[in-house]
Order: structure tokens, then C-alpha cells, then sequence
């Protein structure tokens, strides 16, 4: 029988404060774009992540990779930086990323890709509320 893909996933979920606020716009730009999501003392989510991995299902094993590793490799990448953190002012990477879900998503993404085997890492789904909703695939 020939190798078997499957994907997997394990989900986590972080509370975190922003504020939507690009350096490269005007005051007035930031709010006309941002909103309510531009108060300048912010506001807080509590988001959830959706993690995929994609590999052959190992014939030995049984898994396409531990789940137990993968909450480990999410530890890291996820709940470390940026569980209970003000995304804007205490993770480095959004002193001058605009900490939108879109780039939430790619920090994320690169700090899982530092720590899973090449080429593992499928997608990363970010739930900022339950009706925002973010995937990235690495693109
Ligand atoms: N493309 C993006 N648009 C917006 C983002 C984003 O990350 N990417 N983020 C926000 C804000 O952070 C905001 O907090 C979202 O608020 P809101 O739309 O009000 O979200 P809710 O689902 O809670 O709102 P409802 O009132 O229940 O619809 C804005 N845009
Ligand atoms: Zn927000």
C-alpha cells in the first residue's frame, strides 16, 4: 500500500491586547482606517490558533507527527510571546508591524517553521474573534 498523507492540527488559544496603528500613516489616516480598533490605549482579543502540519503517516507509529511535540512546538511559538502580552509593545516583531491578524499569522508562522521539520507546517488558522478570521499557508 502506498504512504498515506494526513494532515493534523492542534489548536491553542492566547489573550493579548493591540492597537491597529501604522507608522506610515497620519494620525487622522490611522483613524480613518483603523477605526475603533485605533484607540490609543487599545483593546484586547482573545484569539485562537489553529495549527496544521501535513506529513505521511509514519508506518511504525502510527502519526504523522507527535501531537504532544507539536503542543510543544506551539509553547514556544505561540503561548510564550504573546499570551497575556501587549502585542505593540512587549514582541519586538510589531514595534514596526502593524500586529493585524493577517501579520500575527506570519509571525507565527515563521516561529513554527524555525522549529518543525522542513516542509511540515501547512496552515495557521488565527480566530481574533469569532468572526474574524485569518489563514495563512506561507505565501
Ligand atoms: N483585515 C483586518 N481587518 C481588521 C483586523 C485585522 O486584523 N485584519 N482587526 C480589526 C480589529 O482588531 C478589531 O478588534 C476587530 O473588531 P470587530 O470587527 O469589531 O470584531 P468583532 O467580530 O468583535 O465585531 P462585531 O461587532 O461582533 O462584528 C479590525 N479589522
Ligand atoms: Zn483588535
Amino acid at each position: 500500500m502506498s504512504e498515506r498523507v494526513a494532515f493534523i492540527t492542534r489548536v491553542c488559544s492566547f489573550s493579548a491586547c493591540h492597537r491597529l496603528h501604522s507608522k506610515c500613516l497620519s494620525d487622522e489616516e490611522n483613524k480613518r482606517t483603523f477605526g475603533k480598533c485605533n484607540n490609543p490605549n487599545g483593546h484586547g482579543h482573545n484569539y485562537t490558533v489553529e495549527v496544521t502540519v501535513r506529513g505521511k503517516i509514519d508506518k511504525n507509529t502510527g502519526m504523522v507527527m507527535n501531537l504532544t511535540d507539536l503542543k510543544e512546538f506551539i509553547e514556544e511559538a505561540v503561548m510564550k510571546p504573546l499570551d497575556h502580552k501587549n502585542l505593540d509593545l512587549d514582541v519586538p516583531y510589531f514595534a514596526d508591524v502593524v500586529s493585524t491578524t493577517e501579520n500575527l499569522s506570519v509571525f507565527i508562522w515563521d516561529g513554527l517553521q524555525k522549529l518543525l521539520p522542513h516542509d511540515s507546517l501547512y496552515e495557521i488558522k488565527v480566530y481574533e474573534t469569532a468572526k474574524n478570521i485569518v489563514i495563512y499557508r506561507g505565501e
